[in-house]
């Protein structure tokens, strides 16, 4: 991990500056710097079923991008803001940047060296990663890629007991140091593109590492998975979606991991309040980057009243519709500790590998240190509703 003084020329003014420089030379970013362009040209790039498989509800994702709308930053001016502190803290848990990488499954549809390339750019920028339990590479490679970055792994909750116990003991034995369960995937939503594209990319192998990887997933077939890999992947659709999941069942959790335990997908404050009383540490609000909840709210306009219900008793992330360093700077204000960002970095992955990834990092990371500096906040402690105004209601 990099130190903050020294992190800061390099997300801010240094990336700025290096970009200039090079034009200089006559060099262009080798990617398009705004996240619409970006996607565009990843979309471009995919095939049918990769850029399907990417994407959600367009009305569900659109209300998380407008939902940012809502907010105006009000800056403030004639402030010291030549030393800027982006880092944080989440449960004594140091981060460098109030930033970490979405869970985002099944990888290698995008680019051969899938989460391998992507823990090596979290790796460079020093930007923590959450690993999702579907992914194309092991809980163990990953964490061999990302050498000392703070990792987190993300658990669904299969049928299998053993199985789940299994999942979060390698990932303590990994070195990842926070679980995340995420609630709203029980079940797969209704995916026009995919039905229409006859896609699952599972059905293929794709996503399975974990499992294929692992001592009780293996013990449950009668061959191992390189022997008949159809039976294996049978058994994963047997298993690996839960919907009979309940509150009450936390507590096995619990009883079996040491780290803390954050809440993915909550919306409710009413299941905000409940992730406090099962006992947990933490809430990622979110509506999964609107793929479960077709007409669901807006990930955003859900934050001040999960912020409220939960009155400073748990720290409380958020994702779904994190483009740019302003929505960092809202979602924070709003009273989230930290964001995830989701697709922007699997667009950069999809486009060039590891350096893809890095160069979204580099350009989003530079954009927040900038966007807090014009705004007039030298540290991320200073944000608050008062840096925002709603533009429906004008306070
Ligand atoms: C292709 C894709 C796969 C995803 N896979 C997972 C997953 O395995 N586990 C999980 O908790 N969330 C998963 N998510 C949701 C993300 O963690 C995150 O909530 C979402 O991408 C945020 O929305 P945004 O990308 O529009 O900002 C996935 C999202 C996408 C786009
Ligand atoms: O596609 C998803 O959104 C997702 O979260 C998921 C669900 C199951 C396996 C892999 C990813």
């Amino acid at each position: 991990m990099k130190d903050d003084q020294k992190s800061i020329p390099s997300y801010g003014l240094g990336r700025q500056m290096q970009v200039y420089t090079q034009g200089l030379q006559g060099q262009l970013p080798s990617l398009p710097v705004s996240p619409e362009a970006l996607e565009q040209q990843a979309i471009a790039h995919l095939s049918q079923q990769a850029s399907g498989y990417l994407a959600g509800m367009d009305d569900t994702m659109q209300a998380n991008l407008r939902a940012f709308q809502h907010w105006s930053i009000l800056p403030r001016m004639l402030r010291d803001v030549s030393q800027r502190q982006l880092s944080t803290s989440i449960l004594g848990m140091k981060l460098p940047v109030p930033l970490l990488l979405a869970p985002i499954g099944v990888q290698s549809i995008i680019h051969p060296e899938a989460e391998v390339a992507v823990a090596r750019a979290a790796h460079a920028m020093g930007v923590p990663m959450i690993l999702s339990t579907a992914s194309s590479r092991s809980i163990e490679v990953v964490a061999q890629a990302l050498g000392e970055t703070p990792r987190w792994f993300q658990l669904y909750w299969s049928k299998n007991p053993e199985l789940n116990a299994s999942f979060v003991r390698r990932a303590e034995q990994a070195g990842y140091s926070a679980i995340v369960v995420t609630l709203d995937t029980r079940l797969l939503s209704w995916r026009e593109q995919d039905i229409q594209n006859a896609y699952l990319p599972f059905l293929l192998g794709e996503g399975l590492a974990n499992y294929f990887s692992d001592p009780v997933f293996r013990q449950a077939l009668a061959q191992p998975p390189e022997e008949n890999p159809a039976a294996a992947i049978r058994y994963f659709i047997d298993i690996f979606l839960n919907p009979s999941l309940t509150w009450d069942q936390l507590s096995f959790l619990r009883q079996h991991t040491s780290l803390p335990i954050f809440l993915k997908g909550i919306l409710h404050p009413d299941d905000a309040r409940q992730t406090i009383d099962a006992g947990m540490d933490g809430i990622i609000v979110s509506n999964h980057g609107g793929r479960q909840v077709g007409g669901s709210r807006a990930a955003l306009d859900a934050l001040p009243a999960v912020v409220s219900a939960v009155n400073a008793q748990l720290p409380i992330l958020f994702d779904s519709g994190i483009r740019r360093g302003s929505d960092i700077l809202k979602a924070l204000a709003l009273g989230a500790q930290a964001v995830l960002l989701g697709r922007p970095y699997i667009w950069g992955l999809a486009l060039d590998g590891e350096a893809g990834v890095q160069q979204v990092l580099q350009n989003l990371l530079a954009d927040l240190d900038l966007t807090l500096a014009v705004s007039g906040y030298s540290s991320l402690s200073e944000l608050d509703t008062s840096s925002l105004v709603n533009e429906q209601t004008g306070r």
